[in-house]
């Protein structure tokens, strides 16, 4: 099974009577293969979570189109069978008034209806034991008498009761302290390990490249430059990845090399004249696997603008 983004793009109409646009994600394009975590990368306000809501139906595409196994994701009946969300704050997700297990009971509801009961708790059993959560120690308690990190393992267990093939994961483990984040990516590896596809969303870039076979760096709504994890990390080609990767601590790093961050280029060095142009002049594959866009600022790949 593979989600596919094709020169994806999301409008919203801002301003009083709606009079400006904003470009919150621009020409997107990647793939989510069963079995692969793509970790999808950039700063605060740079379309992240736009993309996540296109890919989860909850915002309508603007332009370009989203697949699942070829077929648009609008057009598809039980898409949310095979394709969940989990987010930030695993605390928003739940009704404090109603004991954490009715999020499991309301899949049954609208998914399995006519399930038995025995059937049913077997189902349970196995997706907690898939995200390593007790029964006993999560059913029957109340949001605030569990962690973080217990809720939301509980709602990847929630997903996984419907046999998901692909997980959106935005941010899923920010709010998290250390040693549980690492308990949460590594569950990400396991799932990944039984053939889920998933999406890691993340302004962490010290996190992506723990789990993800793939990077997708976004800035401004634009992928800027995309590939193999490794060759992302191990030679970022942007001026921008640079910078982004250069603000990561790193210990073997001085503090005079950590200063020099690289420079925006002035003109950009994959697309020649080319970049000039008012169009933007897509990725380059610089080599095998891995892809980079405009290495400046100005026209090819212009900072988010307001349009009167
Ligand atoms: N419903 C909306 N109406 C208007 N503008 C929006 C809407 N949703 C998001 N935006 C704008 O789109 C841009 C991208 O936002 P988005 O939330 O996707 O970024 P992000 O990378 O997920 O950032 P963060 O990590 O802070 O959540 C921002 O400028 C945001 O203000």
């Amino acid at each position: 099974m593979m989600l596919r983004l094709d020169r994806v793009s999301k409008t919203f109409r801002t301003g009083s009577f709606g009079g400006r646009e904003l470009h919150a994600v621009r020409e997107v394009g990647f793939e989510v293969a069963q079995g692969e975590v793509v970790s999808l990368i950039g700063e605060s306000g740079s379309g992240k979570t736009t993309l996540g809501r296109m890919i989860l139906r909850l915002a309508a595409v603007s332009e370009g189109s989203i697949t699942l196994d070829g077929v648009d994701i609008a057009r598809q009946k039980d898409y949310y069978r095979s394709v969940q969300g989990v987010f930030q704050d695993p605390f928003s997700s739940y009704n404090p008034i109603f004991k954490a297990d009715r999020v499991l009971e309301m899949i049954r509801q609208r998914f399995f209806p006519s399930m038995g009961a025995a059937d049913w708790r077997a189902r349970v059993e196995s997706s907690l034991a898939a995200v390593r959560l007790d029964p006993g120690g999560v059913l029957g308690k109340y949001p605030h008498q569990l962690s973080g990190g217990q809720l939301q393992r509980l709602l990847i267990a929630r997903a996984l009761l419907l046999d998901i093939r692909m997980l959106v994961a935005d941010e899923i483990i920010s709010m998290l302290d250390a040693s549980t984040r690492i308990d949460v990516l590594n569950l990400l590896g396991e799932l990944k390990g039984r053939g889920l596809g998933i999406l890691f969303i993340t302004h962490d870039l010290s996190l992506g490249n723990y789990v993800s076979e793939k990077t997708v760096v976004l800035r401004s709504g634009r992928v800027v430059e995309m590939g193999r994890t490794e060759l992302v990390f191990g030679n970022p080609l942007h001026p921008y990845t640079r910078n982004l990767l250069g603000s990561v601590p790193r210990l073997h790093r001085r503090w005079s090399e950590e200063e020099d961050a690289p420079e925006e280029e002035a003109t950009c060095f994959y697309h020649g004249a080319a970049g000039r142009d008012a169009t933007w002049p897509g990725l380059v594959e610089a080599e095998p696997g891995h892809f980079v866009g405009c290495a400046t600022s100005g026209t090819c790949a212009p900072a988010l603008e307001l349009v009167r």
